[in-house]
């Protein structure tokens, strides 16, 4: 089994930074969605951004985000990636990848067979796809939910791109999810926190090993 990338989105503190990287996780997202509990600002994320280890990539977490603001991040923010979490359609997609020359990974939302379809659709634009939960109705957040999918909806399904498996993924359950699904990179925010929007570093490194398990 390949070694499986995994991906803390929502860190808010330099100290999350460095937990990410002693438990050996790879990318940190930072949310820039302002109804969120793990918003940052821009001058936040750049100041995290530099204390971030090396080998650890940032990734700038937005949702149906304006040019103006997208400008702003991407201008303030050394990232790695942008991560695209709302109703970008495909064409948005491209423009985004052109203008800022920044790899993008699209969020879609799994709830049933009928939610398949679009991740070939999104995985001939993107860079990577996230596969996550699809919010509850009426949801407040599009994303960082801790609600999980029924996994086997995509379990040895494959892409044109790398993807992430994502939604209600914790400490106890991740391992199974990764071997019913063969994700080999995954992605967790609210379960690996103590209260929303603050993450536990005990909770992190057990989310790390028991992925790679
Ligand atoms: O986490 C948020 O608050 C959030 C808000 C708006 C859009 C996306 C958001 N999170 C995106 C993520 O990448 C989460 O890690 C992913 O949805 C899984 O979340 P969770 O189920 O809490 O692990």
């Amino acid at each position: 089994m390949p070694d499986i990338r995994v991906k803390i989105c929502g860190v808010t503190r330099p100290q999350d930074l460095g937990a990410v990287a002693a438990a050996g996780g790879v990318y940190v997202g930072f949310n820039f969605f302002p109804k969120s509990p793990r918003y940052v600002s821009p001058e936040t994320a750049r100041v995290l951004s530099f204390e971030a280890p090396e080998g650890v990539a940032k990734v700038g977490l937005t949702v149906n985000a304006s040019e103006a603001e997208l400008d702003g991040i991407v201008e303030s923010v050394p990232l790695d990636m942008l991560q695209l979490h709302g109703s970008e359609s495909p064409d948005r997609i491209a423009e985004i990848r052109a203008r800022y020359g920044l790899p993008v990974m699209k969020a879609l939302g799994v709830a049933s067979e009928e939610d398949l379809p679009a991740l070939a659709e999104f995985s001939q634009v993107a860079d990577q796809l996230l596969v996550d939960a699809k919010p509850p109705k009426g949801a407040d957040l599009p994303g960082g939910n801790g609600l999980a999918f029924d996994w086997r909806l995509i379990a040895g399904r494959r892409w044109a791109v790398p993807w992430m498996l994502a939604g209600g993924l914790t400490p106890a359950n991740v391992r199974e999810a990764v071997h019913l699904t063969g994700a080999n990179q995954v992605d967790v925010s609210s379960g690996v926190e103590s209260a929303p929007g603050v993450k536990d570093p005990a909770r992190i490194a057990a989310f790390v090993a028991a992925a790679r398990e």
